[in-house]
Formats: C-alpha cells, sequence, structure tokens
C-alpha cells in the first residue's frame, strides 16, 4: 500500500510520523507493520495485530502483525537453510555485507531515531546517538570478527604424558547455526544488532523477536539488512507479545543459541526452559555507587546525574542506588540536589532530559516503590509528581534497607541514598543483592578503588565513573541474576561459535627440523 496516496486506513499511523516513508515504504502495509520471512516483508495469517502506543500520548501509535507458530516456524526453516550456505560464504564477504549495514544504518538514521522517539520516548538527541552507535557497533563487529575467527589453534601431541608428536590438531571456530536475538524496549535497535552483528559474522542466521514497545524501530533496522543484500531467510524478524509467542520460539528445537536482553524474571524464566543450547543473558541491575570521603563530590555528582537520570532511569547500568559515606552525604546531596533542579522534564520531541516513562505500568510500579519509601519515613528532596507516565526527578535521602526502593530496580528517575558509616556497609549492601551488573566507587586513592573493586561482587566496576556498557567491544556481563556469559562485541563473537577439530595422525611421530 502506497502511504503517499493515503488510504483511509493509513491515516492511523501517526500522520507527522517518519515511519514507513521513503526507503521504508515496503515494510508498511495499510496501517500495520510487516514481518520479514525469506527476505520478504509479509502479512502474518493471523490477522491479528499488536498496538504499540506513545508512552508521551498513551494513545495508539502503531501496529505490528501478531504472527503465528506456523510463521515462527517458517522463520526457523528458512533460517537453517540460508545459514548453511552464509557459513560457507569468505569471511570478507561477510565483513563487507555487514559494513554495508553500517554505512545505510547511518544514512537512514533520521526515521528510525523517528521511530525510537514516537515508541520508546527517547529524545531525538539520543534516538541518533543510538542509531549511529549501532551503525559503528555493526562495522567494528566485521572487523573484529575478521581478526578473531582467521584464527585458530595448532597443537602436537607430545607435551602429555605417553605421547610422542604423531598427532597434530588444528582447531578453529564453526556457527552454533540459528542464534535467536532479543532485545529489550531501552535500546531496541542497538541492542538487536548488538546480538546480530556478532552472529552473522560468526556465520550464524537470525532470528529478532522485537520488543513490542520498539518494534517498529527494529524492524526499520532489519529493512536496512535487506537493503544491504543479505541473503534470503538468512535474518527474520517475528513480532508479536513476548508473552504469546515468547516461549515458542525460545523452546524451539531449531534454535541454537539464545541472545537474550531484559527483565530477570523473563530471562530466568527462559533459561530454565531452554534446551542444552549457550545462553547469553543480560539482565536487570542496580547498580551501586559508592561515595568515599576523598572523593571528588562535583565529579560524583555529576556522574550521579547523567547515571541516575538519562534517559528517566532506564538503563541497566544506570546508577540505581547512591551509597555515601556519612561524613560526605550531606556535601554531595546538596550538590546532586543543584543538579537535579536543572534537569528539564517534558517531552522527548523536545530533548527534555526526563521524558515519560515506558508504559502505565511501570510509572505505577515506580509510584509504588516511592510511597512505601515516603511510609518508611525517607526523606523526599523533591515533591512526587507525575503527569501520565512523566514522572518528575526525585532523590530520596535516609533510605533504610526496609525500604524497596534500597534494592529493586524502579527503571524510573528517582535515586535512593544510602548514608553509609564505613565501607564495609556499602559493600555489604552492594553484594547483599541479588542483582549484580555493575557499581561504581568514587575515591582519589586507586589503592582503595582497588580494593573496592575487587570486593564489590558485580559484572564491571567502574572507578570515578558511571556504570556503562561502552565502548561497545568491552566486556559486559552481570554476576548472579543480572545474567549468564558476557556480551560486548569479541566476547558475543566467541560465544557464537563452537570449536572443531581436526587431528592428523602421523604413521611416526614428526619432528620440525628433522
Ligand atoms: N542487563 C542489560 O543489558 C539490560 C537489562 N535490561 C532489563 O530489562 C528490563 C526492562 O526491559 P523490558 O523490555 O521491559 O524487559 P522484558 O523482560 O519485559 O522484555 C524483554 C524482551 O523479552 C520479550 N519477552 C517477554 N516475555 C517473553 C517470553 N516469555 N519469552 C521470550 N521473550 C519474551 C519482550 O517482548 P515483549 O516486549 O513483546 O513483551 C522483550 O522483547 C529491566 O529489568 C532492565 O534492567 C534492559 C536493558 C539492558
Ligand atoms: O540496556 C541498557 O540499559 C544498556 O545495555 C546500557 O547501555 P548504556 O550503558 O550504554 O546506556
Amino acid at each position: 500500500m502506497n502511504q503517499g496516496k493515503g488510504c483511509s486506513c493509513c491515516k492511523s499511523v501517526c500522520p507527522s510520523s517518519l515511519a514507513g516513508k521513503g526507503v521504508f515504504k515496503e515494510i508498511l502495509d495499510c496501517d500495520t507493520f510487516k514481518y520479514y520471512v525469506d527476505g520478504e516483508w509479509r502479512r502474518s495469517c493471523s490477522g491479528h495485530s499488536v498496538t504499540i502506543n506513545n508512552p508521551s500520548t498513551r494513545k495508539p501509535l502503531f501496529k505490528v502483525q501478531a504472527c503465528t507458530q506456523e510463521e515462527v516456524n517458517r522463520c526457523i526453516d528458512s533460517a537453517k537453510t540460508a545459514q548453511k550456505i552464509w557459513a560457507k560464504t569468505p569471511l570478507w564477504k561477510r565483513a563487507e555485507a555487514l559494513h554495508k549495514v553500517a554505512t545505510i544504518l547511518k544514512e537512514q538514521k533520521a526515521p528510525i531515531a523517528d521511530c525510537l522517539v514516537k515508541e520508546v520516548a527517547k529524545t531525538s538527541k539520543d534516538a541518533v546517538v543510538e542509531v549511529v552507535r549501532s551503525g559503528d557497533l555493526v562495522a567494528y563487529a566485521a572487523e573484529e570478527g575478521i581478526r578473531i575467527l582467521a584464527e585458530g589453534k595448532f597443537l602436537v601431541s607430545d607435551p602429555f604424558p605417553g605421547n610422542d608428536r604423531n598427532k597434530y590438531c588444528l582447531s578453529s571456530k564453526i556457527p552454533l547455526g540459528v542464534v535467536l536475538a532479543i532485545p529489550p524496549f531501552n535500546y531496541p535497535v542497538n541492542l538487536a544488532v548488538s546480538k546480530m552483528a556478532p552472529a552473522l559474522i560468526a556465520g550464524n542466521a537470525v532470528v529478532l523477536k522485537p520488543p513490542t514497545q520498539g518494534a517498529v524501530a527494529c524492524l526499520h533496522m532489519i529493512h536496512t539488512f535487506h537493503l544491504a543484500g543479505f541473503p534470503k531467510g538468512l535474518i527474520s524478524a517475528v513480532t508479536g507479545k513476548g508473552s504469546d509467542i515468547g516461549d515458542y520460539l525460545t523452546t524451539h528445537p531449531g534454535i541454537n543459541c539464545i541472545s537474550f536482553t531484559g527483565g530477570c524474571d523473563t530471562g530466568i524464566a527462559i533459561s530454565k526452559k531452554a534446551g542444552m543450547i549457550p545462553l547469553q543473558m543480560e539482565l536487570g541491575g542496580k547498580d551501586s555507587c559508592i561515595v568515599l570521603e576523598d572523593a571528588d563530590l562535583e565529579l560524583a555528582a555529576t556522574n550521579i546525574i547523567k547515571g541516575g537520570f538519562s534517559y528517566s532511569g532506564q538503563r541497566c547500568t544506570a546508577v540505581k542506588v547512591v551509597l555515601a559515606m556519612e561524613c560526605i552525604a550531606d556535601a554531595l546531596v546538596c550538590k546532586i540536589n543543584g543538579k537535579l533542579c536543572k534537569l528539564t522534564v517534558g517531552m522527548p520531541e523536545d530533548d527534555c532530559d526526563i521524558t515519560p516513562v515506558i508504559s502505565d505500568t511501570s510509572a505505577n510500579f515506580i509510584e509504588g516503590l516511592v510511597q512505601d519509601a515516603r511510609c518508611k519515613g525517607a526523606r523526599f528532596h523533591q515533591e512526587w509528581r507525575r503527569e501520565g507516565n512523566l514522572i518528575w526527578p526525585i532523590l530520596i535521602d535516609f533510605v533504610r534497607p526496609d525500604m524497596r526502593i534500597a534494592w529493586e530496580e524502579p527503571f524510573g528517575p528517582i535515586l535512593p541514598v544510602i548514608r553509609i558509616k564505613t565501607v564495609e556497609e556499602g559493600i555489604h549492601h552492594c553484594n547483599a543483592n541479588n542483582f549484580a551488573l555493575q557499581g561504581c566507587v568514587f575515591t582519589k586513592s586507586f589503592d582503595k578503588a582497588m580494593m573496592i573493586s575487587d570486593a564489590m561482587e558485580s559484572g564491571t566496576i567502574q572507578i570515578n565513573s558511571a556504570p556503562g556498557r561502552g565502548p561497545d567491544h568491552f566486556p559486559f556481563q552481570g554476576l548472579r541474576d543480572s545474567g549468564v556469559g558476557s556480551q560486548g562485541i569479541t566476547n558475543s563473537i566467541n560465544m557464537m561459535c563452537k570449536t572443531k577439530t581436526t587431528v592428523m595422525n602421523f604413521p611416526s611421530p614428526t619432528y620440525a627440523m628433522g
């Protein structure tokens, strides 16, 4: 259906949206975005769609196909066939194809970013950053793949007792098969390509299940692979609610690896049900920020604001609890408050610092945490204010361990401060939580920083900076309930391969140099 000709049902797609226009025209059918299989954009046979609401207006924005189990089967069957040929495609050609995607993604950043603004209420500025970062990630994965997949290992037999040098073992990395990629709403494009690019360069096929909020941005991103000429069937995108098709996908015998980012409950449930396949799980976090008495408080406050409130706190790596030594807590809180009151609150289109959270459910959950802290006697430095999904930022002081906000992940613009008497108390709080993604420590003493980093049992500890996933080639992992495996471009490529060895057996020992 031609958007430009304007059939009446197309009017239900936001008229000011750039979605499904220009080079993306074929992904939209009337008012519903199609799913992608066999190198084609198709309407689901289910006859049903899933509505995506705009978090800012709380009104319906887009519709995507509610795919059926048969359509999932088709995606996986096609992926299996296409992967066999892709695995035999020379590595330099696979890299070249990914470089094309990186270029197209960057060229098409405006319409993709526009989807992110409308679908997940990300500011226009951050939305563009997400798309450009995704292009860079794809290009880096292509290059990294060239480097690490070119290498194998050569072993000889005689180091092991009882052996002569009559066996040569050659090992190399081979693809797993079909990788299922499931990203969350908060970085639907970037966290999709962070799974897809490593999988593809390593010779795998990919089935993407986009998050419902963020699905349309994901489908636009998928179209850049289509435009780059990726082989039919190698990549597909099946849409539908995770609660409807999620279990079918994650337990499907045709899936050889699952790379998931999202909430702990969902991730742990998937891990328990998945078969004997490699899993990469990046789940929630409650990233602690320990501030010592000798810290540069200006630096700490700046990082706490950036870390705690960017994208309205909806990052797994957001600072989610400040653990401040009592002697500097007043001064630190004063600096944080001074910066917090300058944050602008409003719509993502206006590039406000704080924008609406993803859904009513999320806003209600955040409100519940705030009420619990208030009832239990926490001190609020700002008034609670909420309009729809828009929540004004709050610093909640004198938080104690009996309050939910001390432990739970709000995924919103509210930040608790716990005043600690000793560093050990801070470390204990960090380690007592089941979340263990990242943490950070502010101090001028590198000796103390290293000791605290060693003692904090989280996937990554940042010294004198807020937590963060990037640069995207760094290892990124959670301990305990925060995940399984490690992401980052290099680790993902390695994880999405298995080792294959060939052993050459000689009738008599062979020695180099005769
Ligand atoms: N550690 C990390 O790197 C990150 C962690 N997160 C965590 O993710 C959470 C917020 O993201 P959110 O998107 O709400 O998380 P969810 O766990 O609700 O959803 C994540 C993804 O899983 C899908 N899904 C839902 N149910 C199933 C199922 N049964 N089987 C398979 N897939 C399913 C969702 O689809 P659908 O949308 O259709 O339900 C979505 O694509 C936070 O807890 C946050 O900390 C977020 C980003 C990064
Ligand atoms: O999803 C998340 O929250 C991310 O993986 C964090 O990425 P960032 O640290 O780059 O914001």
